[in-house]
C-alpha cells in the first residue's frame, strides 16, 4: 500500500507518534504525578486523624501530634518535590516534541512545490510553524498534564470521600452530572471564542509580515494610515474575542462551580448537624471527618474548573495539530531528495558540464485553465547562448520555472543532454543550473555567506575569485568590513546593480553548467550595466546560457533568439536575421532604438524639448 492509499491517521495519533520517542520521560512524569497527587491528597486525611484521634478525644499526646505533624510536613515537601520533577519532565518532553515537529515542518516547507507558496500568505505559514507548534507545546506542558492531574485528583478525592463516609460519596456522585453539564456548556461557548482568537492572531501575523516586506511601498504611497487602520481593525477583533473569553471565564466558570460548592457545603453541614442530633457523641467524634470532607469537597471543584478550561484549550490544540499536519500532508515535490547533503562538499570547484536543453512540444498551465506556455519546441545547444524576448506575460519566466522544476508542465517533454527532466532529482537538476533573477534575493548574513550560500567547503580564494569574475569585488571592497559586511534586511542597503553583481558572484561560486538569467540587466545605470556585461561574459564562458532580456542591446550577440508572444514562440533566429524580418522582434528593436535615441538626447530637463 502506498502513502496515498493509506487511511489518514488522526492528528492526535500522529502527535502521539512524535511523543513516542520520549515515552519514558512522559511515563516518568505521569508516575510522579500519581505519587504527587497521592501525597497531596493525604494531607487533609492526616489533619482528620490529628483532629479525631489526637486532639478531640481527650487523650492528647505530644509524641503522636509531632509524629503525625512530621508526616504531614513530609507529605507537603514530597508533594512539592514530585510536582516540580513532574513539571520538569513534562516540559522537557514537550520541548523535544515541538522541536522535532518544527524541524520536520520547516524541512517539509523547503520541499514544497512553488504553487503552495503562491496560494498561501507568508504570515499564515509563519503562524503554522511558530504559533501552532507553540500551542502544541502548551498541549504537552499544560493542557494534558492538567487534564490528567485533574482526573487523578477527582478519583483520589472520590476514594478519600468514600473512605470517610459512603453517604457523602453518594452526595458527591450527584454533583458529578451537574459539573459535567457546566463543563459541556463552557466548552460549547468557549470553543468558537478560542478559535476566533487564534484566527485573529494568524491574521495579525499575516498583516505584520506583509507590511514589513512592503514597507517601502507603504511609505512611498503614503499608506501608513491605511495600514494602521487595517491593523487596528484586526487587533481590535482579537481583543474583542479575548475579552469575551475573559467574560465567559469569570461569569460561568468560577461563580457557577463556587455556587455548587456552597450548596453542597450547606447540605453536608446540615447532614452532619442532623447526625450529631441523632447520636449523642457523634459530633465530637466526627469533627475531623467534617473538616476533611469540606477540604476534599472544595478541592473537588478545582479540577472541574481547570478541566473545563483545559478541555477548550485541548480543542484549540487539536485544531492547531490539524493545521500543522495539514501542512505536513501537502504533497512535497516528488523529485525533492531528502538526502541532499548539508554541504555539497564533494562538489568540484570546476563547473558542471554545459548541457544541451531541449523543449519538445511543451505546454504549461498554472491554474488548469489559462495556458502560460503553448506547444513550445526549441533546442538550446550546449555552450551557446539562447536569448528569450517578448512582451510582459508572454511566458518567458515560465520557461525557467519549468527548467528549475518550480512547476510541472502538463504536456510535452523537457530534456537535458537527452535525458527527460523527470529522470533527475531536484538536487541533481538544480546543481546544473545557475539562476540569476531580476531581483536577486540577499539573505541575512555576510557578503561571504551570501556568495557561498551554504558552500562552506569553498576556499576564501575561490570566493574572492567568484566575486572578481562577477565584477562584485570593487563594490565589496568599498563596504565596511568587505566580505564580512552584513548588508542587513534583504540587502536593502545595496543598490539593485550591486545585488545583481553579488548574485553573479554567488552563481559563479556554485559553478553551474547552465546559466538561467531572468532579465538580469533591467533597472540599472549604464556604468553598472557595463560591469554586468563583463560579468556576464565571464559567466557565459563554456556554459549554456538561457537569457531573458528586455534590453535587446544585451543579446545582439546571442547564438539564437526566441521571440515569445502569448505563450508561443512566434519567431526565432539571430539578431541579424530577425531585424531583417517584419515581426515582433523588429518592432521591439525599433521601439527600443527610438527610446535609446531619446535617452541619448535627454539631459535632465532638456528631455522634453529634445523629444519634441
Ligand atoms: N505562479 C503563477 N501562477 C499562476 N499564473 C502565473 C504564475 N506565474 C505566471 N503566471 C501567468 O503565466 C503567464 C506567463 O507569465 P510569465 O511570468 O512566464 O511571463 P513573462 O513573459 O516572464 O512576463 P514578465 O516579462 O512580465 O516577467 C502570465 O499570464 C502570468 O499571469
Amino acid at each position: 500500500m502506498n502513502a496515498a492509499q493509506q487511511p489518514k491517521r488522526s492528528s492526535t495519533r500522529r502527535l502521539l507518534d512524535y511523543a513516542k520517542p520520549h515515552s519514558s520521560r512522559f511515563a516518568l512524569a505521569l508516575l510522579l504525578m500519581v505519587f504527587a497527587t497521592a501525597a497531596e491528597m493525604s494531607i487533609p486525611w492526616l489533619v482528620k486523624v490529628i483532629l479525631d484521634e489526637v486532639i478531640l478525644p481527650g487523650n492528647f499526646a505530644w509524641s503522636e501530634l509531632l509524629k503525625l505533624g512530621g508526616i504531614m510536613f513530609a507529605m507537603y515537601v514530597v508533594a512539592g518535590l514530585l510536582q516540580y520533577l513532574q513539571v520538569l519532565n513534562f516540559q522537557h518532553g514537550a520541548l523535544s516534541v515541538v522541536n522535532a515537529l518544527r524541524r520536520d515542518l520547516f524541512a517539509h516547507l523547503l520541499k514544497l512545490p512553488m504553487r503552495v507558496f503562491d496560494s498561501q500568505p507568508v504570515g499564515r505559514l509563519v503562524s503554522r510553524v511558530s504559533n501552532d507548534t507553540e500551542s502544541l507545546r502548551d498541549l504537552f506542558v499544560s493542557v494534558l498534564p492538567t487534564i490528567i492531574q485533574g482526573s487523578l485528583r477527582i478519583v483520589a478525592i472520590f476514594i478519600a470521600i468514600s473512605l470517610l463516609d459512603w453517604r457523602l460519596m453518594l452526595l458527591s456522585l450527584v454533583l458529578i452530572p451537574i459539573l459535567l453539564g457546566a463543563m459541556q456548556l463552557y466548552r460549547k461557548l468557549s470553543a468558537p471564542l478560542f478559535n476566533g482568537a487564534r484566527e485573529r492572531i494568524s491574521e495579525i501575523n499575516t498583516q505584520i509580515s506583509e507590511s514589513l516586506q512592503g514597507m517601502r511601498i507603504i511609505q512611498a504611497f503614503n499608506q501608513q494610515a491605511h495600514s494602521r487602520a487595517e491593523f487596528e481593525q484586526t487587533n481590535q477583533a482579537w481583543s474583542q474575542v479575548s475579552r469575551r473569553t475573559i467574560g465567559l471565564n469569570s461569569l460561568l466558570l468560577a461563580p457557577y462551580t463556587r455556587l455548587i460548592a456552597l450548596l453542597a457545603s450547606v447540605v453536608v453541614v446540615a447532614w452532619f448537624g442532623q447526625q450529631s442530633g441523632l447520636t449523642a457523641d457523634v459530633g465530637a467524634v466526627e469533627i475531623g471527618s467534617l473538616y476533611a470532607f469540606m477540604i476534599y469537597l472544595e478541592r473537588f471543584f478545582d479540577p472541574f474548573r481547570q478541566l473545563s478550561m483545559e478541555l477548550s484549550k485541548l480543542q484549540i490544540s487539536t485544531v492547531a495539530a490539524d493545521r500543522v499536519f495539514e501542512l505536513l500532508d501537502e504533497a512535497a515535490d516528488p523529485h525533492a531528495d531528502a538526502s541532499i547533503p548539508l554541504r555539497p562538499g564533494t562538489q568540484s570547484e570546476r563547473h558542471s558540464p554545459a548541457s544541451e536543453i531541449v523543449f519538445d512540444n511543451v505546454s504549461l498551465s498554472y491554474d488548469g485553465q489559462h495556458q502560460a506556455l503553448n506547444e513550445i519546441s526549441f533546442t538550446a545547444p550546449a555552450g551557446k547562448m539562447t536569448a528569450i524576448v517578448g512582451h510582459s506575460g508572454s511566458g518567458k519566466s515560465s520557461l525557467i520555472n519549468l527548467l528549475m522544476r518550480f512547476y510541472e508542465h502538463q504536456q510535452g517533454e523537457v530534456r537535458i543532454d537527452g535525458q527527460p527532466l523527470s529522470q533527475f532529482n531536484d538536487a541533481d537538476l538544480r546543481q546544473r543550473f545557475g539562476l540569476v533573477q531580476q531581483e536577486p534575493v540577499i539573505f541575512s548574513g555576510s557578503i561571504d555567506d551570501n556568495i557561498r550560500l551554504g558552500r562552506d567547503d569553498l576556499s576564501e580564494a575561490a570566493v574572492q575569485q567568484a566575486a572578481q569574475q562577477g565584477q562584485a569585488q570593487r563594490f565589496i571592497h568599498r563596504l565596511p568590513g568587505g566580505f564580512a559586511h552584513r548588508p542587513g534586511n534583504a540587502g536593502q542597503s545595496l543598490s539593485m546593480g550591486e545585488r545583481q553583481l553579488l548574485a553573479f558572484a554567488r552563481t559563479l561560486a556554485h559553478a553551474p553548467g547552465v546559466l538561467l538569467l531572468d532579465e538580469a540587466t533591467a533597472n540599472i545605470d549604464s556604468e553598472t550595466e557595463e560591469q554586468i556585461k563583463r560579468a556576464l561574459a565571464n559567466l557565459r564562458q563554456g556554459r549554456t546560457t538561457l537569457a531573458i532580456a528586455h534590453r535587446l542591446s544585451t543579446i545582439v550577440d546571442a547564438d539564437q533568439i526566441l521571440v515569445m508572444d502569448q505563450g508561443r514562440i512566434v519567431q526565432r533566429g539571430t539578431h541579424a536575421e530577425l531585424v531583417e524580418q517584419a515581426g515582433h522582434y523588429r518592432e521591439l528593436y525599433l521601439a527600443q532604438q527610438v527610446e535609446e535615441e531619446l535617452t541619448q538626447h535627454c539631459h535632465g530637463t532638456d528631455c522634453v524639448t529634445s523629444a519634441e
